[in-house]
């Protein structure tokens, strides 16, 4: 499988204190990663970085072979779309302009949208079943209709990697089906993924490998089943050997 996402030896901290230190993990095309670990580990750090939102101390991430840092910020949001756990929207903007904001690396200087632009926007809508909400106000919406808008707004760039930041909380039961499916339906149709993901129970039927984040551990990519038993997630989310039920934690 092609590399499409690579990270090399890469180290980060927001201070002088690592919050990421020499993380090495790659991201095939095609593949569907679900990024785990405690709460404060990185994950939205690490789905930065892989953005080109913020950029290593040292080590680099790579896109297609080329480091992130040398590319502009235009650039990679034509190859890359991170959908970021909350969107703060000032105005009163409908779904329609938000997901629109999705072709502004495509925007020549006073072009405005094309038609090819326009399409890709149809397609986001279509994909994420959000066209019926075009007129309403984003502001407005639910929790859960604001999750498909996000991803609408990261389809819109047609992105190679989609980076998806807990697309899952704050779902109900029903929702969270709703969101599995909709990412399930992402990768059939040939789009990476890369999300973090706080309900383990959801990983299984729908991402094809694990990647985890633990302090003081290195960074662990494998299959769903080793990844998710007892034994390693009492190792990633630090419990005490044994704390784990054997029984029903038959999560894959
Ligand atoms: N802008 C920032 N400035 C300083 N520290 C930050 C900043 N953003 C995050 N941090 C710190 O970096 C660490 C990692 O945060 P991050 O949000 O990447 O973790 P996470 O694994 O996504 O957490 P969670 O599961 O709780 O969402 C945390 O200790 C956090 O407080």
């Amino acid at each position: 499988m092609t590399t499409l996402l690579e990270f090399a030896d890469v180290s980060f901290g927001y201070t002088a204190e690592p919050i990421l230190e020499a993380v090495n993990a790659t991201v095939s095309a095609g593949e569907c990663i679900a990024l785990i670990g405690p709460n404060g580990a990185g994950k939205t750090t690490l789905l930065r970085l892989a953005a080109g939102m913020l950029t290593p101390a040292s080590g680099e991430v790579r896109f297609q072979g080329a480091p992130l840092r040398r590319r502009s910020r235009q650039h990679i949001a034509r190859s890359i779309a991170l959908v970021p756990q909350n969107l703060d929207v000032p105005f009163a903007f409908t779904v329609e302009q938000i997901v629109e904001q999705g072709r502004t690396p495509f925007i020549r200087a006073l072009g405005g949208l094309q038609r090819t632009d326009r399409e890709a926007i149809e397609n986001a809508l279509e994909l994420t079943d959000t066209g019926y909400l075009r007129a309403r106000i984003f502001n407005q919406l639910s929790g859960g209709e604001r999750q498909r808008v996000k991803i609408a707004l990261g389809l819109a760039q047609q992105p190679r990697l989609l980076l998806l930041d807990e697309p899952a909380q704050q779902l109900d039961i029903a929702r969270q089906m709703e969101m599995m499916q909709l990412i399930r339906s992402l990768r059939s149709q040939g789009i990476t993924l890369l999300a973090s993901m706080h309900d383990l129970f959801l990983i299984d039927d729908t991402f094809s490998s694990v990647c985890s984040i633990s302090p003081g551990e290195p960074l662990q990519q494998g299959p769903v089943d080793e990844m998710l038993c007892p034994e390693s997630l009492e190792r990633i989310f630090h419990c005490p050997p044994g704390s784990l039920p054997r029984k029903e934690i038959c999560l894959a």
